[in-house]
């Protein structure tokens, strides 16, 4: 369980975030939405710690992020940030055994290296193995680094906008593969998301968020009506039925 109490975030006095209560369950895919600018990132940069908390308090099954240890937090949860940089003279199967540091600690096992096998077929990247991450495109570097966070081995794992630069493919492909990581592996996925019917189609859970406030909550038929999403993009569409889930019509 994923507890986020009171967590406020400041800039220069201006304010990013102010969240009162959220409890979000495991084993499920939970999307945030929300407008450019809205606090996304800001969200959860502060739940992977890679922003330091000002107020409130996040909890990953009673683990309290700033009194646990970071060997701990790196077993627990794992973050694919919007603009990942690595070295790029390395290649996906060296990104990816690189990801199990908190296991091998600089000296890889064979455990380690069945990981990274695992996680190479399950997203399509065997191909890919001795290739550098500068000879990839941009959609397969992208599934490279979402690949190299679940290696990493974390019961959560937090995704900023992974289906930046990824075709009709690679998205839905993504998208798939992250529900079947929720059945086959127990994960669950906190997922940053600017399509809202990829949120509807492939979430469990919706938090939609503007001006650093959580406007909506629930699940994508709850959230997804025609007056939220006008409320927090300010944009008149059409919401249809699609296989018995809501489709956002917004051309
Ligand atoms: N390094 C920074 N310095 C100052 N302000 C920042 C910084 N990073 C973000 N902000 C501000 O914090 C607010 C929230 O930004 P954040 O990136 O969390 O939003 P977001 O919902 O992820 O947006 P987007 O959908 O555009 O990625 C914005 O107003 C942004 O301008």
């Amino acid at each position: 369980m994923i507890e986020i109490q009171n967590v406020g975030f400041k800039r220069a006095e201006k304010i990013i975030l102010e969240t009162t209560q959220l409890t979000l369950g495991t084993k499920q895919s939970i999307a945030l939405i929300g407008p450019n600018g809205a606090g996304k990132s800001t969200l959860l940069s502060l739940m992977a710690r890679l922003l330091p908390l000002q107020t409130g308090q996040i909890r990953y099954d009673n683990l309290d992020i700033s009194t646990t240890p970071s060997q701990i937090m790196a077993r627990k949860v794992g973050i694919l940030q919007q603009h990942s940089h690595f070295m790029s003279r390395l290649t996906v199967q060296d990104l990816l055994l690189y990801a199990r540091y908190p296991y091998h600690k600089g000296r890889p096992k064979s455990e380690d290296h069945d990981v990274v096998e695992q996680m190479l077929a399950y997203f399509e990247l065997s191909k890919f193995r001795t290739t550098f991450l500068d000879e990839l495109s941009g959609g397969q570097r992208q599934m490279a680094l979402v690949a190299m966070v679940f290696c990493q081995g974390t019961d959560y794992i937090l995704l900023d906008e992974p289906l930046n630069n990824l075709d009709m493919y690679h998205a839905r492909h993504l998208m798939t593969t992250l529900r079947r990581a929720i059945v086959d592996w127990n994960k669950t996925i906190v997922v940053v998301l600017h399509d809202i019917n990829y949120a509807s189609l492939y979430a469990d859970q919706i938090i939609a968020l503007k001006q650093g406030a959580i406007l909506f909550q629930g699940t994508p038929d709850e959230v997804l009506t025609h007056e939220n999403i006008q409320a927090l993009y300010g944009v008149d569409v059409d919401i249809i039925e699609h296989q018995g889930k809501r489709l956002s019509v917004h051309f």
